[in-house]
């Protein structure tokens, strides 16, 4: 093992994006994003993501020199089209539009279509609770989720992405699938050998399974909690894909392009300025009231906790990776 640094990890990455054909905006964006959840020790949503990005852009599935068209839609919506490329330069081209309507109307809603995420959704909800926003990412991927009850998968692993302004100017974040566990965890599980917890998945016939591949080849995933996460599965599906006009997960079809792994699907996006309630700083000390309490009632750990750590940690000391995984990524640099 040895480590790299997150600055020469972009720009590897980078090297790979603009090799399969993404423009150099694009490639910048994606290079960040990924990096930065390597950084953070997201092991579904790193590096592990990188073959899966160059089959998907060798596929033809996705347009990676996309050029997002931002919409103005009334005094607090807006509404991307990602033109099939992926969503986090779609959220950029938003961002200054957006930022400009939650400052003037308090909140705004980003609804992106035809758009492909492939990755972690804290890093399209942090910098806006950097800059004092509450935000609220939902988006919808492929169809590998029975609905609680079902005995086919209708739902995507819909993560949702939850960041609040805290008083010392850090921020407090959540992102969590909604299914048992992250599709990309499934695959690292099936990779290592390991079994699945009891309650993740059901095999081809319905059986309840701990068997990764049993899941993944013609089986599937259950949502977290039985019914409320079925719930919420349901409702990430509505607010990414029915009200952004995106595709459902059950609607993503990659049978015309071997290799595809992306899901073009929707993203919503929900920001509120904390301070039409009262004041920012009256905010931001009733979630520090809450966080106190929540420590004094015994959780030690809050969401985000880990990863911050892990970032620090990894910032100074340099990025782990595995020499052959480091062989790989040269190599994909090249084309
Ligand atoms: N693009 C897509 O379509 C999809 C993306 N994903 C991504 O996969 C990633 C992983 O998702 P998932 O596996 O569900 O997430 P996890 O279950 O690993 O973590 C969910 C949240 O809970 C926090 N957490 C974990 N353990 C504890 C604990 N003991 N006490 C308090 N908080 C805790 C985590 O914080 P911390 O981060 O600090 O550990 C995180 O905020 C996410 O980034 C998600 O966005 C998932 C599905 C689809
Ligand atoms: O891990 C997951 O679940 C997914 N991640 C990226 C997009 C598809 C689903």
């Amino acid at each position: 093992m040895t480590r790299i640094d997150f600055d020469a990890l972009v720009a590897l990455l980078r090297r790979i994006f603009v090799a399969h054909g993404a423009s150099a905006a694009v490639a910048e964006i994606l290079a960040r994003n990924c990096a930065g959840a390597e950084r953070d020790g997201a092991a579904s949503h790193g590096l592990f993501r990188i073959d899966g990005y160059v089959s998907t852009l060798q596929s033809g599935w996705v347009d990676p020199r996309a050029v997002p068209v931002v919409e103005d839609v009334g005094a607090a919506f807006v509404r991307v089209d990602a033109a099939n490329g992926f969503t986090q330069p779609a959220l950029a081209a938003a961002t200054p539009r957006a930022l400009a309507k939650v400052r003037e109307a308090g909140c705004c809603v980003v609804a992106i279509r035809r758009s492909h995420h492939f990755a972690a959704l804290w890093p399209d909800v942090e910098p806006f609770a950097e800059q004092g926003l509450v935000a609220l990412a939902l988006v919808n991927s492929m169809a590998v989720v029975v609905p609680h009850g079902g005995s086919r998968p209708v739902y995507g692993t819909n993560p949702m992405g939850f960041a609040a302004p805290r008083a010392d100017g850090g921020i407090l974040v959540f992102d969590q699938a909604s299914s048992a566990m992250a599709h990309g965890d499934v695959q690292i599980a099936r990779r290592e050998g390991h079994a699945l917890p009891p309650g993740t998945g059901v095999d081809a016939d319905g059986r309840p399974t701990t068997d990764p591949a049993a899941v993944l080849d013609g089986g599937a995933l259950l949502a977290f909690g039985g019914h409320k996460g079925s719930g919420i599965a349901m409702m990430i599906e509505i607010m990414a894909a029915a009200l952004t006009g995106g595709q459902f997960s059950f609607e993503v079809d990659w049978s015309a392009h071997p290799g595809a792994q992306t899901p073009c699907t929707g993203q919503c996006l929900i920001l509120i300025d904390p301070a039409r309630g009262g004041t920012l700083a009256g905010f931001t000390a009733r979630v520090e009231r809450l966080i106190a309490q929540m420590h004094a009632a015994g959780q030690d750990r809050l969401p985000g906790d880990r990863r911050f750590a892990t970032r620090a940690q990894t910032l100074r000391e340099g990025i782990p990776i595995s020499a052959e995984r480091l062989a790989r990524l040269e190599e994909l640099a090249l084309g």
